[in-house]
């Protein structure tokens, strides 16, 4: 069977913490590095961008011995390496969590999974107002009514996430076409009550949704949806 090789990363950046599964988000704390609209990459560099995505996302479908590294000084993220039938391992043991220095080292070690939750935008925030979502979150944001909130509702989201993402440190992520405005700000109040722990490890499940729901799409594959 052919081997998926995963990395090097082309040159773009939206931060620099570099996410478990070999792209750059945003760092929890400091300035934050975002483009302006105006500065988009160009458009090689975004078509190159979906493809790793989508070679990530089949890597980490895949067994590890069919998954190559192409970058030789750049380990395979672990979550990658672990036998297929642990390879859930998107619930390994909880991190640190919130300031102080063992999430910074936590941070800098193997799992460095909490950087794939910042690769996420708001639901309904900044970004879907000012027309700077990726396409794809767009059309997810869409679909669940988030484009059409009222302004109380939209004030309410925004306290929401930004008292969420105060207390975990990375943001409120939600599959948004399994859910609707109705249900958002409801799931949004009850996450942030959860325990830290636990509470990474279901923002880990919405984004692995995310990816199986994205990765349908692009394979025009029904069935791969399911929990
Ligand atoms: N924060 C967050 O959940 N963002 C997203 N969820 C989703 O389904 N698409 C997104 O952009």
């Amino acid at each position: 069977m052919d081997v998926i090789p995963v990395g090097p990363s082309p040159p773009f950046s939206f931060g620099t913490e570099r996410n478990p599964f070999g792209g750059f988000c945003r760092k929890s704390s400091g300035p934050r590095v975002r483009p302006s609209p105006t500065s988009k990459p160009p458009r090689e560099q975004r078509t190159l961008k979906r493809y790793e995505t989508l070679g990530l996302l089949i890597a980490s479908l895949l067994p590890p011995e069919q998954v190559v590294n192409s970058e030789p000084r750049r380990p395979l993220p672990s979550a990658l390496l672990a036998p297929r039938s642990q390879r859930t391992s998107l619930s390994l043991p909880a991190p640190p969590l919130g300031p102080g220095p063992g999430r910074r080292s936590w941070h800098r070690g193997a799992q460095g999974q909490e950087g794939i939750l910042r690769c996420h935008p708001d639901l309904a925030g900044r970004e879907l107002q000012q027309g700077t979502l990726t396409a794809e979150s767009r059309r997810e944001q869409r679909g669940a009514g988030l484009m059409s909130l009222d302004a109380a509702e939209r004030l309410r989201l925004a306290e929401l996430n930004a008292q969420y993402r105060a207390r975990f440190g990375f943001p409120f992520v939600l599959a948004a076409r399994l859910s609707d405005r109705a249900a958002v700000p409801g799931e949004l109040a009850r996450r942030l009550q959860r325990p830290p722990a636990e509470e990474l490890r279901t923002a880990l499940g919405e984004v692995k949704k995310i990816g199986r729901l994205r990765l349908a799409d692009l394979l025009g594959a029904a069935g791969l949806a399911g929990p």
